[in-house]
Parts: structure tokens; sequence; C-alpha cells
């Protein structure tokens, strides 16, 4: 680990000599995550809490592991779209005056916080910006809302928060804080404080058509080396797409959303790894559109990583297939259909004769598909999207590509260890609303040392309130000032309420005359032997939704054999689909389905992206399969 002086100026160096200041004027960073560009990464102990420890040893003289990120204040600042949500301006707000409430209540840290606006909303709730009164700082508070609505919900949750706290890197979103629940028991909705970024890669791809090749490089690199940092944890994060890459404008990426993340076991059945993956399909590995093996390797995220470089590099989702047959179509129509070497590597005998089956096409240069980019880059992004899993490069070995020439160092490029079974000894088993409920507030005290201790002393901590009365500045309301004797007399669940009501007026707001679809949950369930759907479980939406997968399988099944998914005779590149399509289309969307047919309901759908696996229960597939034998007959 070399002193801070010589990497960064070696960096820079390296950008000056690829000229790559591209604009002086532009070289202001008034980012102030960009400020300290050291990062401290404690290898061994990942306790929140004694992270800090960890930090202020190191402070000390103590002996972790300090890289010195890159200083990239010298490349062009990006254009970092204001997201479209409930926006106060600081005029509005000081027109409606902010309103200050007195608070005494169990969320008692919300004092802490001064909510600014909405950034964004997800499946779970509400993101807000919001300043740290204590540090000065910006964050991002995302309200998860009805943790425990569904089990397989909060078990995502747990998950995500879990590997958040463990995986601590400068490429990783990290989470600063958790507020700590009223009740130990009785919680419903959590308060996770994150470090704020301005935007994400899907809109930084949207709003900057100057990007320049510098730009797509360092991209990458992050991503990579993010990447890296998180398959030496034996964590696959299985959801990798522009939208869970936040972004600010000085260039920096933060892989974010480890929802459907899991740990791989060596000893994991990967069967049950695998059953609830409901991950995007665009960047969806082929391996994963057709059930190829029995198991999966981290090279399903180099895949994804590919097809993110790609979008970058042309603005536009490169694979955006409409079905899993479409996608596979998609693959093919540009990487050629795979050789016979590694068709005959894929176990799933459907899969492999449906491969076997298909009109052989050939690649299309990469040169042809991305004219004017640098050989290097396509070079890399060509091994990136191999259609063999085996052929593609790790994260680390990527990192060593090239392409990465001056700009790779191993020192900052960390490995971590692999997660500790014992974290993630409760995706075994059978969990119950009250199981999740303690493992989350059993990570939540991960954020609360002393509440630790005494837990872990087996102190019964039922119920907590921060006995101090605390203030809170809500922009944007418009009732006068709440009476500060008046909250304090009404005690702590009235403080819950209050910030509760912030967020709700939030949400009330948020979007106004934008988008007003309610909120929908996208599950991502476990699976189904261990876990099994509540009974009253969206049965009805999990009904429509295989109806209307019924429905557009069977349209497949009856177009032309052009036209895969009954919507277009013609594919992205205007040539003719497979020649052979109907029964290896039937076997394929049958061997696509893993299972998660109870499970998965249709997310309030944005771009078509966002569509959940077309699962297929073997019933209606048994049930097409006969209508098409007819049809054939
Ligand atoms: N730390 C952050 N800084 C800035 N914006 C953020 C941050 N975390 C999340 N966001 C934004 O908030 C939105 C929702 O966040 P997130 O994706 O984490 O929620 P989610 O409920 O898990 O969403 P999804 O339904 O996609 O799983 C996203 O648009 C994201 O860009």
């Amino acid at each position: 680990m070399g002193g801070s002086g010589t990497l960064v100026d070696g960096v820079r160096r390296w950008f000056q000599r690829r000229h790559l200041i591209t604009s002086s004027n532009n070289n202001t960073n008034n980012n102030p995550n960009n400020q300290d560009n050291v990062v401290k990464l404690n290898q061994h102990d990942r306790s929140a809490s004694s992270l800090t420890q960890k930090q202020q040893q190191h402070q000390e003289g103590g002996g972790d592991l300090v890289v010195h990120d890159f200083d990239f204040s010298s490349l062009k600042l990006i254009k970092v779209p204001k997201r479209n949500y409930f926006l106060i301006s600081s005029m509005e707000s000081q027109k409606k005056g902010a309103l200050e409430t007195e608070f005494f209540t169990e969320y008692g840290e919300a004092s802490r916080y001064q909510i600014q606006e909405v950034i964004g909303k997800g499946s779970y709730g509400v993101v807000g910006s919001a300043i740290d009164t204590h540090t000065g700082e910006k964050v991002a508070i995302k309200k998860i809302n009805d943790v425990f609505e569904h089990v397989s919900d909060a078990t995502r949750i747990l998950r995500e928060i879990k590997l958040l706290r463990l995986l601590r890197h400068p490429d990783i979103v990290e989470i600063k804080h958790i507020m700590l629940p009223p009740s130990r028991r009785e919680f419903r909705d959590i308060y996770v404080v994150f470090e704020l970024m301005e935007s994400d890669l899907h809109q930084v791809i949207k709003a900057n058509d100057d990007l320049t090749p510098e730009h797509y490089q360092f991209f990458l690199y992050q991503l990579l080396r993010g990447l890296k940092y998180i398959h030496t944890a034996n964590v696959f994060h299985r959801d990798l797409k522009p939208k869970n890459i936040l972004a600010n404008a000085d260039c920096k990426l933060k892989i974010c959303d480890f929802g459907l993340a899991r740990v791989s076991f060596n000893d994991a059945p990967s069967a049950i790894f695998w059953t609830d993956y409901v991950a995007t399909r665009w960047y969806r590995a082929p391996e994963l559109c057709g059930s190829f093996f029995s198991k999966y390797t981290p090279a399903i995220d180099i895949w994804s990583i590919g097809c993110i470089f790609a979008e970058m590099l042309t603005g536009k989702p490169l694979f955006p297939g409409k079905n899993v047959v479409h996608q596979l179509d998609l693959m093919t129509d540009t990487l050629g259909t795979p050789p016979a070497e590694s068709i005959s590597r894929i176990r799933n005998e459907k899969a492999r004769r449906y491969l076997s089956s298909m009109r052989k096409k050939l690649p299309v240069p990469f040169s042809q598909k991305f004219p004017n980019v640098d050989p290097l880059a396509l070079r890399l992004l060509e091994h990136l999207l191999a259609f063999d899993p085996k052929d593609r490069p790790t994260a680390e070995e990527a990192l060593a590509d090239p392409y990465f020439h001056g700009l790779a160092n191993v020192d900052r490029e960390p490995s971590t260890q692999p997660i500790s079974k014992l974290e993630f000894e409760f995706e075994r088993r059978k969990l119950t609303k009250d199981d999740v409920r303690e493992l989350i507030y059993r990570e939540i005290l991960e954020y609360h040392p002393q509440m630790l201790q005494e837990y872990l002393r087996g102190g019964d901590q039922t119920s907590f309130m921060y006995p101090r009365p605390c203030s809170i500045y809500i922009s944007g309301l418009e009732s006068p000032s709440v009476p500060v004797q008046l909250v304090q007399l009404a005690g702590p669940g009235r403080g819950v309420d209050r910030f509760k009501r912030q967020f709700a007026h939030l949400e009330e707001h948020y979007g106004k005359g934008e988008r007003s679809t309610p909120l929908q949950r996208q599950h991502a369930s476990l699976p189904r032997e261990r876990v099994p759907a509540p009974k009253d479980e969206n049965v009805v939406q999990n009904n429509d939704f295989e109806r209307r997968t019924a429905a557009s399988v069977a349209t497949s099944l009856n177009s032309p054999p052009s036209s895969l998914d009954g919507s277009e005779n013609t594919n992205a590149e205007g040539q003719n689909g497979p020649s052979k399509p109907n029964y290896s289309t039937r076997s394929l969307l049958k061997s696509a389905s893993i299972s998660a047919s109870k499970c998965v309901v249709v997310k309030e759908k944005k771009d078509s992206e966002e569509e959940p696996i077309a699962e297929v229960n073997d019933e209606i597939v048994d049930a097409l399969s006969k209508k098409v034998a007819a049809l054939n007959a």
C-alpha cells in the first residue's frame, strides 16, 4: 500500500498522459463524497461498530488495510439528472417555513436527520435525502414499510442489510446506520441510512450522450473492482443492472441492491440456491435463460457487467429480450450460435436440444456492432460476454486485462475473505415472521453497540426509548409548528407517528402529477420447499400472472416459426428466428421454469426489462404441449 501521494499522483499522471482532462471548467468537484479518497478496509472484523473502532485504531497506528482510492476529480463531470420526485426547493421550503417538531421517540435518532426530499422509490418504500446533523453529511434514508408483511420480503431485507454490513468497499454502497426500532418484538418499519449518491447508472446513460472513452474505462474498472471484492466474499450479486449501480457526477459508481444476492457455500444444494431467481432478464446470463446447469458460477455477474458495459457504449440495452427465448435469440444474433463443444457441456437436455436445433448464426464482429470504440475495450467486452461461462474471465482477471493498463493496480483492488456460513445460517431453515424480526433486530443492533452488548448479555430489551427531547426539521409540511410541549407530553408513540407521518407526507406527494401507481413489491421469495408461501399471499396476482404467462406462451407456440414471443416476426437485428421453435421453445420455457410460480408477483411495470422471469408451471406447459401437439397433428 503506497502512500496516497504516490498512488493519487500516479493516477493523475496517467490521466494526464491519456489527455483525460477534457474541460478545465468542469473540473470543480463539489461532491463531498470525493473529499476523502482514503478508504479503510477492515478485512477481518466486519461488524459495523467495530469497523469504526478499527478505523480509529488505524488512526492511532493500528494495522488495517488502507486503500488510497482514486482522485478522479480530473475526469469530466457527468450529468446526473435531478430525479423527478417530490422536490422541495430551498425557496419553497423557506416560504413555507421549515417545521420544527420535537421528538420524543423510540426512533429517537430521527432527530439527527433533516429530511429534504424524496429521491427514489423502490418496491419496499421511499428513499429520502437528509442531512445528518451530527456530521453535516448528506445521507439517503430508505424507509422500508411493513417489513414483516411477507416473510419472503423480510428475508430479502435481512439478506441485504447483512450483506451490506459485511461487504465494505469503495465501490459498494455503504449503510451508515440503521435506526433502532421502538420495540424489539413489534416493530414494522425500518429506516436504513445510506451514504447519499446523486443518481444511478441508468439515468447517467440516458442523460449523457457525450461520455468519453475514459468514462467507459473508469466505470467498468470500478464495477469490476467492486465485483472482485464481492466474489471473493463468495457472494453472487445476481441482479446487476444499470439501475442497481448508483452514480455521482464525479464518476464514482457504487453497486447497490443486494436483495437478490446469495452467499455460495460449497455444500449448499445449488438447486435450492437458484429456485427463487427472479433477476432482470436483459442482464441475465445465457445459462440462466434455460437452466443450462445445475450449478452456477460467479460468471453470471460477469455477463451482467458485460451487458452494462455495452449499454454504456451505445446508450441502449444490448439484449432487451421480451422473454427467455427471445433473450437467447438476441444473444445468439450477436454472438453467433455457441460452438458444439459449449453446447455439449450443457447438462439440461432440453436446453441442449434447443440450442443444437437453432439455425446456425455467425457472430457479428464487435467492431461493427460498436463502431469507434477502443479495440481493447471491445476485446474485453467479448470476453465478458462469452456464451460459455467458463470462457468468461473472473473479475480479477478482467482487471488485469490490457484495457486497464496504467489504471489497474492490485493494491487498490482488495479481495476479502469468504463470508462465514454462520452469518447465513438462516437461509437453511424455515423462518417464521418472529424469527426474521429477531434476526433483523439483531442485525440493527450492529449499529447500536451498547444495545448490542446488552442484548448479548441477555438483557430483555423489548422496548426502548430515548428519554430526551430532540428536534427534526421537516421541509414542506404545511401545518404550523407543533408546540414542543405537546409532542413531549404525547409520549413516544406520538413521536414515532410523527416521523412516520413525515415519510407518509413525502410518499403522498411523491411524483405528484407523474406516477400515481401504488407501490407493489416484487417478491423474491425463499424457495418453496423451505418457506411455503403464506396462505393468502398474492394469490390473485399470481394466478393472474400465470394466466398471462400461459397466454403469452400459447401465443408464442401458435405463432409462425419466426416469432417466438408472439409480438414480433423479426428479432432486433431484423433476422429470422430459429427455424424449429415449436417443441423446443416449449421445452426451453419449461426448463427455464425455476419453480417460482408461487412467489413471483408482477411488479409495477416501468420498463419491460423489469418483468420477472416468465416462470411457467408444469401443468401449464403440459397443457400447452398438448395444444401444440394437436395443432401439429
Ligand atoms: N444511497 C442512495 N443514494 C441515492 N439514491 C438511492 C440510494 N439508495 C437507493 N437510491 C434510489 O432509490 C431508489 C430505490 O432504491 P432501491 O432500489 O434500493 O429500493 P428497492 O425497494 O430495493 O428497489 P427495487 O424495487 O428496485 O428492488 C432507486 O431509484 C435508487 O436510485
